[in-house]
């Protein structure tokens, strides 16, 4: 299916506008709507019935992309699978956060520091998948420490183990791409509102593309210059490509 993109800037100015005094949208809604769809692509593509392994490793970053991983991991849980988040860098300017983190608790779902040892679960014995909420929309090359040596543990076992990327892979320049030679493929990438650039330079043999976050009327869209999404049901997904 064809699809329109809106750059990593314009991008940026929807969030500000969804969330500004008139439309007056707060952060934790659209997190929580952008992570539950996120685990329901998941539960598309690893359905339960097919597999006997449930575990999930999904990797949160420090920004709003790693807020969408924390929610994501809660409603896996919700879901069965039995998600372990990895959280080297955990966002300390709000306390929405650490609720986030508490809730993971009460799910009983393990959250490991930057300490902890995170790749023993890169093992696609018992893992399904590695969802990558590390970096959306706003990350700017060249990645910082922790968050390369991730990337190169990530590409190293992406060929057995599949990376669901939410809304942007991580390491990848927003507006052009895998623009780095290590660059990781995921096997799903997850828009959210609308794909960013980088979504058109993927490859439809390597990478289902969907997209999620079902939060704006067809008014919005079209003043952002792009269709809504033909999502069927009470879906919060819909495949792109390959269809
Ligand atoms: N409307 C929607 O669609 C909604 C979108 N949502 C989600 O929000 C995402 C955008 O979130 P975001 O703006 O918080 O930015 P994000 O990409 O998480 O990264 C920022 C963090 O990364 C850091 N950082 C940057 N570059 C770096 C580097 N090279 N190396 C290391 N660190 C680096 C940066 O640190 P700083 O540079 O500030 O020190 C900061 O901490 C978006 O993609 C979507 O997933 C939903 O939650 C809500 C509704
Ligand atoms: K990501």
């Amino acid at each position: 299916m064809p699809f329109k993109t809106v750059t990593s800037k314009l991008a940026a100015q929807l969030d500000r506008d969804l969330m500004g005094p008139e439309i007056g949208f707060t952060l934790e809604q659209l997190m929580e709507l952008a992570g539950f769809s996120v685990a329901q692509a998941v539960l598309k593509e690893y359905p339960l019935a097919a597999s006997t392994k449930t575990q999930v490793l999904v990797l949160a970053g420090p920004g709003n992309n790693g807020g969408d991983g924390l929610v994501c991991a809660r409603h896996l849980k919700l879901f069965g699978f039995h998600p372990v988040v990895y959280y080297p860098k955990p966002n300390s300017k709000t306390p929405f956060f650490s609720r986030l983190v508490n809730q993971l608790k009460f799910f009983n779902i393990p959250v490991l520091n930057v300490d902890e040892n995170w790749t023993q679960f890169l093992d696609s014995d018992s893992t399904v998948c590695v969802v990558d909420a590390l970096f959306g929309f706003s990350f700017k090359p060249p990645v910082r420490e922790p968050f390369g040596s991730i990337l190169q543990q990530l590409h190293k076992v992406q060929d057995r183990l599949p990376i669901v990327s939410v809304d942007v892979p991580t390491g990848w320049d927003v507006d052009e791409g895998p623009v780095e030679p290590n660059s990781i493929i995921p096997k799903v990438l997850v828009s959210l509102t609308v794909p960013k650039p980088c979504a058109s330079k993927i490859d439809s043999l390597e990478t289902q593309h969907y997209v999620g976050g079902r939060f704006v009327p067809a008014e919005f869209a079209h003043k952002y210059k792009f269709e809504p999404f033909p999502y069927e049901n009470a879906d919060q997904v819909v495949k792109l490509s390959p269809n």
